[in-house]
């Protein structure tokens, strides 16, 4: 950390300047055509250096970028020492500065412990990954048996935030490799609604409950815990049968314990691993229980080549690095208040979602490690949808709107359904080859007075016409693998982590989320009657006044 405001870098200074003088300039149909070789230029093939088959091109060409703008976004990223803050976070250095803790996902997907990493717990890491494979094999072959003998056919993972997004997103995603005689369900909203209809669909004898909670005094994942028990017990009767039917992964010991779950079932995990950095970790057991340990381990191994490439790559050639500078264009020069991710792929439909916790959480901060108030946007509002529907609601808006959304596009140039020879897939892959296109280069008026020929009114043409000129990423990767995934995820991670830097951030605290959940604890000691609503705003109290009048018990 330099403890420099962003907008203190010369970087920044030229890349105002730069905006200011040469945004004009800066149209796609003109760089395109100036340039014949501007794919080849700002593209990249990534090659896991660990294993071939996990690869992706990124096309980064359709941006409002040219080489001596790229060149001077890649200076801030100098200037902010991202590679020095990178360095300290793989060396465990605890870059997590308002809770003094290191931050190392990256230990979790160490795989070949190609990094040397000191921080305590980082050596218990192996132990807890035999752990979980013993386990996932156990439950998957049925050895592991309910209380009346019978094999386990539901997992039910409870836990919100990072203890659910992660898994909910990435079991979505390899469904394909899921045995499919295994259920998979996950219920974090704290909703009655969310655990009554999930336990609908669940047997007592055959339902596995996985409580995932890093602290375990999560109100929400407890309480549907406590119901989750309540519901078993109501059946199975006898409290010994717990032990059967509930895991935790936590790593709190103690709570884990006392909620009555055997120490041999419970998953640990460590403190360094920040919530929505934690499916790499025992949370992902939900995971490798759906999949399978062995495609568990590959998204570990996915991840991990993204991690060498990102601490061991220069940074011009740093894909990581690269999607966060022009990241950081658009929303900090370009005034972009949102990000798009848009895979086409139906397996990533929950892509966006994971990502609205990842980047939001992490970089929706005003405040820098040294306590200055930022005079420049931080992190983007992330938002997306998969494939085609899309293009049937939001698109609208995001080709002849008035706000600029960067966006990427992700897709798999192959697919583990091709059914009707793959006429599904090649009607996918050809909008999602469309949409960039038509979002950077648009329509001109001529050609759709070319096209409605003389007799349309000038507010018809006026409203056809596309403007173009509007930024995305292209990502295709051959199919959607485990390791891919893996890869996928870490190059996003890694993305966030650059930019947080950049803007003198801390990426790895969440301090926003508590003054809610504060509030709610005082309001839910006042529902009873209208006399105990006290010390609140008139709307507050009216709306509760309101919900008074209809309470039932
Ligand atoms: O895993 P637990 O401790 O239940 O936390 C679940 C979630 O809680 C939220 O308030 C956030 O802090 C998230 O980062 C976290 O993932």
């Amino acid at each position: 950390m330099s403890g420099k405001l962003a907008s203190e870098y010369n970087s920044w200074k030229k890349l105002q300047e730069i905006y200011d003088t040469q945004k004009s300039q800066l149209v796609l149909k003109d760089l395109f055509a100036q340039d014949p070789s501007r794919f080849n230029t700002f593209s990249k093939e990534y090659v896991s250096p660990d294993d071939p088959s996990t690869t992706f091109l990124l096309d980064y060409s359709k941006n409002l970028i040219t080489k001596p703008v790229l060149e001077t976004l890649l200076s801030l990223v100098k200037e902010a020492n991202v590679e020095g803050v990178r360095d300290q976070m793989f060396a465990g250095e605890h870059i997590n500065t308002s809770e003094d803790r290191a931050v190392l996902h990256v230990a979790l997907r160490n795989v070949n412990d190609d990094f040397k990493i000191q921080e305590a717990g980082a050596d218990e890491v192996a132990g807890v990954l035999a752990h979980i494979k013993e386990f996932s094999e156990a439950v998957r072959s049925g050895e592991w048996k309910g209380y009346t003998g019978k094999t386990i056919t539901s997992l039910v993972n409870i836990g919100i935030g990072g203890s659910d997004l992660g898994p909910v997103m990435v079991t979505e995603a390899l469904k394909q490799y899921s045995k499919r005689d295994l259920a998979a369900h996950f219920v974090s909203n704290i909703d009655g609604t969310h655990i009554a209809e999930t336990l609908r669909e669940c047997d007592p004898e055959t339902t596995l409950f996985i409580i995932a909670s890093k602290t375990f005094t999560t109100q929400e994942t407890i309480t549907n815990a406590e119901s989750a028990r309540d519901w078993f017990l109501a059946t199975a009767k006898d409290k010994a049968h717990v032990a059967k039917h509930f895991v935790a992964l936590s790593t709190n010991t103690k709570a884990v314990t006392e909620f009555g779950i055997a120490k041999e079932n419970m998953f640990q995990f460590w403190d360094w691993v920040g919530g929505r950095y934690s499916l790499w970790s025992a949370i992902g057991l939900s995971i490798a229980l759906y999949v399978g340990y062995d495609s568990f381990e590959k998204l570990l191994q996915g991840a991990h080549g993204m991690d060498k490439h990102f601490k061991e790559t220069p940074i011009e050639n740093n894909l990581p690095v690269i999607l966060a500078v022009i990241g950081i264009w658009y929303n900090d020069f370009y005034g972009s208040q949102t990000h798009a991710l848009l895979p086409y792929d139906q397996y990533l439909h929950k892509f966006a979602d994971y990502f609205q916790q990842g980047d939001m959480e992490s970089n929706g901060k005003s405040i820098t490690k040294g306590g200055q108030r930022v005079d420049y946007q931080t992190g983007p509002i992330i938002w997306g949808a998969a494939g085609t529907n899309g293009q049937h609601s939001f698109y609208q808006l995001v080709h002849q709107g008035t706000k600029l959304i960067p966006a990427d596009f992700i897709a798999p140039a192959t697919t583990h359904n091709p059914i009707a020879h793959s006429k599904h897939h090649r009607i996918l892959l050809s909008n999602f080859f469309a949409q960039p296109e038509a979002l950077a280069f648009g329509k001109t008026e001529e050609e759709v007075r070319a096209e409605l020929g003389k007799g349309a009114s000038e507010a018809t043409v006026k409203s056809k016409v596309f403007e173009g000129n509007r930024p995305s990423n292209s990502i295709i990767f051959p199919l959607m693998t485990p390791s891919t995934l893996g890869a996928l995820i870490a190059l996003y991670e890694h993305k966030i982590f650059v930019q947080g830097v950049i803007w003198g951030i801390n990426s790895f605290d969440q301090m926003g989320v508590e003054l809610g959940k504060v509030l709610a604890k005082a309001i839910l000691a006042q529902l009873e009657s209208p006399e105990d609503v006290k010390g609140h705003d008139s709307s507050t109290t009216g709306l509760i006044h309101y919900y008074q009048k209809y309470r039932k018990e």
